[in-house]
């Protein structure tokens, strides 16, 4: 396995979920929490799915149903509905997630860690999914409960370092700067303290 990892736009987007299972209802509110549209389609649902806001249909999930669709999840674990969404996707040029069988899909799920505009995936190349949660809750207690603040106001001070700075090293060396102090603060910076840092780097 030899997976690269990379951060799709989903937010507004349709996806599809194939099933009404508990790994369905999982993969469904993983969709949501990046700001999908979800329809899903399964012959049954669990309980489970009342709280979440989808569309559902209940009835046999066809090739069809991928069309317009930003990403395809297979999660009814038929591997005859999984090989015909996969080939569907395929010929659509649809991203393909199959729960069940990782050797016939395109993309996979990491387990998520989300911190404001912090997005972090963890995937161990499908080999222990529950390793890939252990990784991710470590990450998560190693991060200070601060830093979605921090990252609020990096995001201002990048604005402000490409209008002071005409020299990108400048513009490295203060984004440097302010990030290291500000979690060694453990919060933003005040503005007397950006300002000291502007003037450090001048
Ligand atoms: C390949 C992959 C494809 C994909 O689903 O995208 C895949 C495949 C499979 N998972 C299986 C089982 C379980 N998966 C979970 C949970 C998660 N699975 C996730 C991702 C992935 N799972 C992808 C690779 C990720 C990587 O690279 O590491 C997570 C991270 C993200 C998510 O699903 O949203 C999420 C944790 C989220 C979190 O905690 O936040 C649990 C629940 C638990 O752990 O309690 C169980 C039951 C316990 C167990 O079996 O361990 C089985 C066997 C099914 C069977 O036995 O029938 C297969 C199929 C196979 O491997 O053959
Ligand atoms: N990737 C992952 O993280 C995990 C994957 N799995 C695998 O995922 C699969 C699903 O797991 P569960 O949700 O526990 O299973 P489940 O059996 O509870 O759910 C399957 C769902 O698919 C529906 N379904 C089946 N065929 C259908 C069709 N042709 N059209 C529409 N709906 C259909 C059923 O009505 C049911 O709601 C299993 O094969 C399991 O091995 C299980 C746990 C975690």
């Amino acid at each position: 396995m030899a997976w690269f990892p990379i951060m799709i736009e989903l937010g507004g987007r349709p996806c599809l979920v194939a099933g009404g299972g508990t790994t369905a209802q999982r993969k469904a509110r993983s969709l949501l929490e990046a700001g999908a549209l979800v329809k899903v389609v399964s012959l049954r649902f669990v309980a489970g799915f009342d709280s979440l806001d989808v569309r559902r249909e209940a009835r046999a999930v066809r090739p069809q149903d991928v069309q317009g669709m930003a990403l395809v999840v297979d999660a009814t674990g038929d591997p005859e509905t999984a090989r015909q969404l996969r080939a569907a996707c395929r010929s659509a040029g649809i991203p393909f997630n199959c729960a069940a069988h990782p050797e016939k899909e395109d993309a996979a799920f990491p387990a998520i860690l989300r911190r404001g505009s912090l997005v972090a995936g963890i995937s161990t190349s499908g080999a222990s999914p529950a390793a890939a949660a252990w990784v991710r809750d470590r990450l998560d207690d190693a991060i200070p409960d601060t830093f979605e603040e921090i990252l609020t106001q990096m995001e201002n001070l990048r604005q402000r370092a490409k209008q002071r700075f005409p020299e990108q090293r400048q513009r490295a060396a203060f984004l440097h700067a302010c990030l290291d102090a500000a979690l060694e603060k453990g919060a933003p910076l005040t503005a007397a303290e950006t300002d000291e840092m502007e003037r450090t780097v001048r």
